[in-house]
This record gives C-alpha cells, structure tokens and sequence, in this order.
C-alpha cells in the first residue's frame, strides 16, 4: 500500500532525494539529470516492460512522469492529469479540465504538473492554473491567468519555489503580450506579473516602435524556468517576437528571444540577455538556461547554458544582479549569423538571411531551429552537455503584412508556406537528427549519434552513465552511453516518442518512464520533410506511457 502523501517542500524541491523525480527538469538547475546508477551501461540491454498505460488521447505526449514517494503524476493533451501508483501502475485519480470547444489548440499538448505542498499544478490550453489535491485529484482552486479568447494559451509546467507558482503563457503566433506570472500556491492569488515585452515606459521600451506593436509582439514563455536558490533568481526563455517579419516592427524587441533573470519574490527584472535581436526566423528562445558551475577555457564560470534555436550553443555567467556573455558557438549548420560581438555576443546578420514583407528568404537551421522545446541535459559525472539536434535543414519563408484581429494568427507568413517551408541540403538528404555530447570546458564536441530524418527527443542522463531520449520517427525510445555515444539499447514503442524521460527508485529498484505520443510540431516537421520528399512516413498516434526497470 502506498503511504500518506509526502508535501513537497522547498528544502526537498532544493535538495531533491535521487529515488524522486519533483519538478520538470529533476533539478533546479534544469538538468535532467539523475544520479542513480543501479540501471548502468552493463545492465541497460536488459531494461524490459514494468507497467505501461494508454492515455486515451492523441497527439503530442510531452510531461515527464513526476515522482514523489511511490506517486506517480503525469499530464497528457487536452488538459489531463492521471496520478499513479509508480510501482504497479494503478490508477488512483484522473483530472481533466474541460475547455471551451470553440478553443483552437495551435500546440495540443502540456509539459506537465508542478508539485509542491499536498497539491498538483496545471496550467492549460484555456490559460487558466489549477491546484489538485495530490492525494485525490480533488480540484481545489481555477485562476484564470490571461484571456483565451486574445491567444493566450498554455502549455509548460509551472515551477514552484517560495510559495509560489510561475506560469507564462504561449500565444507568440497570436498577437499576444507575453509574461511570466506568480500566484500564492495556497490560495491562487496572483502576487505578481512581469512582461516579457517591454512597455514604452519600461526600460527596453524604445527598442519596439512608437505605436503599439509591444502590445501584440509577442515574447511567449512556454517551456519552464529554472531557479538559483542562492541568489532567489529564477531564469526564464522568451519565445519569438510577433508578428515573424521583423520589418513589422524595427528595433531590437526585448525582451524576445532572450534569458531573463526574475526575483521570485517580486517578479522584479534583475538581468537579461537577448540571443539575436529583431528575430525574423521563428526562433523562440524558450528553453531556461542550465546553471552549470564550470572552469570554462581556464576560467571558473557560474554559467547559465543555453543550446539555442537560433543554432548556437551560448554560455552566459550569472550573479545577484546581472547576466552577462561568456562565448558562444554554433551546434549546427547556420548561415544567418555573419560575426558575434566578442564581448556581448551581439550578432550581425549575413544579407539575404533576413526575413520580410513581401521578400522570399532561405535560411538555416528551419524555423524549428538546431533545437525546438526538447530539453538537452546535463551530466555532472561526464562533465557532458547533450543536445537533442537537427542539422543540416533550412527554411523558405515569404512574407506578407499581417492584420491584428484578437483570437486569430499573427504571423505574416501564409499558413500554406509555413507547412511546405523546409529546404533539404544534400547533408539533410543523408541525415536530419542528432544527438551531440559537447564538454563545456573547452566548447569541443565529443560524440555524435545521427539519425535519418528529425530528432523531437527530450533527454534524461543518469549517474548510471547513460543518455535516454527517443525523438525519432520509426517509434523508438533509445540508451545511449553517456561517455561514448553508443546506442546499448532501444524499444519500439507504440508511437513517436517526444515525452521527456524521468528516471525514480521504489523499494530499492529503479525505474525509468516516459511517454510516447507523436503530434505537435514533430508531427508537421514530418509532413514538411514528406511534402519535400515526396513520400509519406506514418507514425502511429495514441499516448502511452510506457515504464521499465532491468528484468531478474
Ligand atoms: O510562440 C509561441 O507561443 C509558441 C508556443 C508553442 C507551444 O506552446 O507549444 C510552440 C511554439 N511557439 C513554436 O514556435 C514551436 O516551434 C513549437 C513546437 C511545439 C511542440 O509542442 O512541438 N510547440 C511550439
Ligand atoms: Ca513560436
């Protein structure tokens, strides 16, 4: 039988035991990393089926199986919670939030639940938060946080420290005005809002026009922060600007496209820095940094690490007050950055790779980026950083004035072109999908696993010295040896598996989940390639979350 449930606090949320997996990322840090090791490169070819549960549901699975003491959590699309009991795979409660059917979901998915007290956060398509009872699914408070009917929409997992539960919302493709929120987690009370777009009287605010383009520009947050616990700093990744031609509105648009630093306390702004300004390329810059303590080329660097849709792997240094550039490199194939600034990292941009009205431009990567939302990881054994990647591809966009009208896409670039946008390069035409292994000591990449077509998989490391991730179209959840790159084992799942993988430990035994549903943008990226390549690839669709541990 299970025991009473145990809160989550913020000393165990700091600390977390290596047997839990509490928040999206198992760490603050945003690793995804797990130290358990009982599951290793010796035993990994033996992991077989523990439980497995079917979802009910279609389209892109992405949350993490979250762990605390022998429960079990777990959201899918259309705003589901199911909440297990981890060793045997019982069901002990389910919770879905119905949502108005007149709602288009542009990202039918969700990254899952935040976990903190007796309670269970989700935030959702009709941009609402709600606390579940942990216990029994019990619905216990409904914030509304910002109007659906305007595109705001939401689809990360919130993150918990200090009382409080942030959320930003999604809605770049909509005209909407992006933000990160705070509320108290007892009662559902907002405490604070911050914009990630500056307002004309906002320090940034002259980097937008003098009209209102900032109340429509953008800056969507849909992947969760991370959180330094010594500085109370929590950093989070701001989506694209809107609408995509950056001739719509002049400047530099911040803070689009950067990593903000925000006090947890009071949402006050304490540091930032944009990746590239005045984005034209849908590159948003969504996922938080990782904070990784490092010697960097001889220098001991309290970085923030960030493998960039814009296609650059880019270390920052962070303090109380300030975020500030360190290097920069590019993980794959770009042909829009000319130069970086040495000091600031400020790029400038190769002429012809630059979007507009009324202008048809080729750039690379795609507008998926090197990387789209799945998280790299981290490992502090092999000192590796592993970024799940797409090379080798580019996109066609031409743009067109786009027209405001609440509710409706915000894109200047016709819907029809955005599904037929990939290019192949003869290098594509051979391989897509990789999973790259850099030390960060010396900006060097260590291994390379590839794959025909895209990569859409989230990793996990563990202190058993693997990489897990699936991501591929042909079903498969892979293990990687972390140290080399050898690919030790695979399963064929039931669908595409873009769910991020976690790793726990019940009664002295590990265990690794994830979740497999293929949909969402991985989904498109294929029907682009197949478009291209004139053939059809069917990956099958239904959630399953599937768990494992090593047979006797
Ligand atoms: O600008 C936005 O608000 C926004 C939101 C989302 C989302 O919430 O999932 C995606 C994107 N943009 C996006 O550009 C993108 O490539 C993307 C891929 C996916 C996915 O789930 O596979 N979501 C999103
Ligand atoms: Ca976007």
């Amino acid at each position: 039988a299970l025991p009473a449930y145990s809160p989550v606090t913020d000393a165990r949320l700091k600390n977390p035991e290596p047997g839990n997996w509490l928040m999206y990322r198992g760490n603050y840090s945003g690793w995804g990393y797990s130290p358990l090791k009982q599951i290793n490169t010796g035993n990994v070819g033996k992991l077989t089926l523990a439980w497995a549960y079917s979802s009910g549901m279609t389209e892109g699975h992405q949350a993490p199986p979250m762990v605390n003491n022998g429960y079990m959590f777990v959201t899918t699309p259309n705003n589901q919670v199911i909440a297990f009991e981890a060793k045997t795979g019982k069901e002990l409660w389910r919770y879905k939030k119905t949502i108005p059917d007149e709602l288009q979901q542009l990202h039918p998915t969700n990254r899952g639940v935040a976990l903190y007290g007796d309670k269970v956060f989700l935030a959702t398509t009709d941009a609402n938060l709600v606390a579940l009872d942990a216990a029994t699914g019990k619905e216990l408070w409904v914030t509304k946080v910002a109007d659906w009917k305007s595109g705001y929409y939401m689809t990360l997992a919130p993150l918990a420290a200090k009382g409080k539960i942030m959320v930003g919302s999604s809605g770049g493709e909509y005209g909407v005005r992006g933000f990160i929120a705070a509320f108290d987690a007892e009662t559902g009370k907002e405490a604070w809002r911050t914009h990630t777009v500056a307002g004309p009287d906002e320090p940034g605010g002259d980097t937008w026009p003098r009209d209102d383009s900032y109340k429509r520009g953008g800056g969507s947050v849909w992947i969760t922060g991370t959180y330094d616990a010594d500085t109370n700093l929590a950093f989070w990744g701001v989506g694209n600007a809107g609408p995509w031609t950056p001739d719509s509105r002049p400047g530099d648009n911040l803070y689009a496209n950067s990593t903000i630093a925000l006090d947890v306390d009071t949402g006050k702004l304490k540091g930032y820095h944009q990746y590239h300004w005045n984005d034209g390329w849908d590159w948003d810059e969504v996922s938080a940094p990782l904070l990784i303590d490092i010697e960097h080329k001889g220098r001991k660097v309290k970085s923030l690490v960030h493998a960039g849709r814009n296609g650059y792997v880019w270390m920052l240094e962070r303090s109380a007050d300030k975020v500030g550039y360190v290097d920069a490199w590019p993980f794959v194939n770009q042909d829009v950055f000319k130069s970086l600034d040495p000091r600031t990292g400020r790029p400038t941009y190769n002429e012809g790779k630059v979007p507009g009205i009324g202008k048809t431009t080729r750039f690379c990567p795609s507008l998926w980026g090197g990387k789209d939302w799945p998280p790299e990881a981290y490992n502090p054994q092999t000192g590796l950083f592993y970024i799940p990647a797409n090379n080798n591809l580019c996109s066609e966009l031409t743009g067109e004035k786009a027209s405001y009208k609440a509710g409706d896409l915000y894109i200047g670039v016709a819907l029809d072109n955005i599904l037929t946008n990939v290019r192949m390069t003869p290098e594509s035409r051979k391989h897509v999908g990789e999973v790259q292994a850099w030390d960060l000591k010396t900006g060097r990449k260590v291994w390379t696993h590839t794959y025909p077509e895209m990569n859409w998989g989230p990793l996990l490391t563990t202190g058993g010295n693997l990489v897990f991730g699936g991501g591929t179209n042909d079903r498969m959840f892979h293990a990687f040896d972390a140290t080399t790159g050898k690919l030790l084992w695979e399963y064929p799942t039931n669908s595409g598996v873009t769910g991020v993988p976690s790793t726990f430990e019940i009664d002295g035994e590990q265990y690794v989940a994830v979740q497999s549903g293929w949909g969402v943008d991985a989904q498109r990226m294929q029907g682009a390639f197949d478009a291209v390549l004139d053939h059809k690839t069917v990956v099958p669709q239904g959630g399953v979350l599937w768990v494992f541990k090593v047979g006797k």
